[in-house]
């Protein structure tokens, strides 16, 4: 049960540094799917941190509504509307990404409760599961079966405990995960301070980050950065790893100029530079 921490030894193990003649057709193509009416935000940060953390292409799947909002707010990005205005209601699309995100804002609309699960039949692209469309799993615990293997789950502790039922101590919400992540074969992030990544009987711990990351966004931003990673073809248990360790990282280059209140989830985007560069130091 001793946990493998994470830290820049073990990342470098995994760290692929960009090819000299990559191109953007090849460097991995990300589709964020979320939003609703007033948590298009959500999209944006989870979109925006995708392409900051070195994928080619990015396209968000989103309701009508959030169209000239993530146009004029991220202009890079790619959208693709659903027919419906305020949610989502029928996800299709006619691009082949690499790895998909699916959730951050989505909200839990009857409508966008059987387009996930319709879109969970077909499936086949690798996956990072978050925030509403977990909560929409918790309440279609049957729908669990239909995920892929290394499908990868970014639960918050609430948002677990839906899923899984409460603990009453950490070694037995441990103990919990560990059991669903082997009847679901499912990459679980449970997010907190630290994050711990269950992988079966496997417990990464992690060593970065703080609590200026208790702020609203910061999990939207790690589900676009771990599928970004997952996009340029990291498996996905390392695509979770080296998203949570450059997520973290971001708020301790931050924190000696924001300090713990001011730092906002646009400022993990920010710092998700500064954060790779480390990775190419000696130190
Ligand atoms: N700008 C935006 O558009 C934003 C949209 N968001 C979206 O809003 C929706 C709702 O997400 P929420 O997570 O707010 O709602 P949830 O109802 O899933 O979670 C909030 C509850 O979980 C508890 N909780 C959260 N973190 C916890 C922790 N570390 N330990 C213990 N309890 C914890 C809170 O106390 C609260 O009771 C999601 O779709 C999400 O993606 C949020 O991410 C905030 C920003
Ligand atoms: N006190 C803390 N110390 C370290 N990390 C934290 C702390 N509080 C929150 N985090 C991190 O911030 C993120 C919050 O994610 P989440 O609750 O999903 O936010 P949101 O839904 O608003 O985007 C997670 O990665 C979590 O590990
Ligand atoms: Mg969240």
């Amino acid at each position: 049960m001793n946990p493998i921490f994470i830290d820049k030894i073990e990342i470098l193990k995994l760290y692929k540094r960009v090819d000299t003649h990559t191109h953007k057709g090849i460097q991995g193509h990300a589709l964020i799917i979320g939003g609703s009416y007033g948590k298009i935000g959500a999209v944006c940060l989870s979109s925006k941190a995708a392409l900051k953390s070195g994928c080619g292409l990015v396209t968000a799947f989103i309701p009508k509504c959030g169209y000239e909002i993530v146009q004029i707010s991220i202009p890079e990005v790619m959208v693709l509307t659903d027919v419906q205005e305020k949610f989502i209601s029928n996800i299709t699309f006619d691009i082949k990404p690499q790895a998909i995100g699916i959730g951050p804002g989505i909200g839990q609309e009857v409508a966008t409760q059987t387009a996930f699960h319709e879109f969970l039949k077909t499936n086949k692209t690798p996956l990072v599961i978050d925030a509403d469309a977990l909560n929409i799993l918790s309440q279609n615990k049957s729908w669990l079966s239909l995920l892929h293997p290394k499908t990868i789950i970014t639960p918050h502790p609430k948002e677990l405990e839906r899923l899984i039922g409460k603990w009453n101590s950490e070694p037995e919400k441990i103990e919990k995960t560990i059991t669903f992540s082997k009847q679901y074969h499912l990459i679980i992030v449970m997010k907190g301070a630290p994050t711990h990544i269950i992988d079966g009987d496997t417990i990464y711990e992690n060593t970065t980050g703080n609590a200026a990351l208790a702020t609203a966004g910061s999990g939207d931003v790690l589900t676009g950065m771990i599928t970004s990673l997952l996009a340029q073809s990291y498996e996905p248990i390392n695509a979770a790893i080296l998203g949570v360790y450059l997520h973290g990282l971001t708020a301790d280059i931050a924190l000696p100029e924001t300090g713990y209140q001011s730092f906002v989830a646009s400022d993990v985007i920010a710092n998700i530079g500064k954060a790779f560069l480390s990775l190419e130091n000696k130190d």
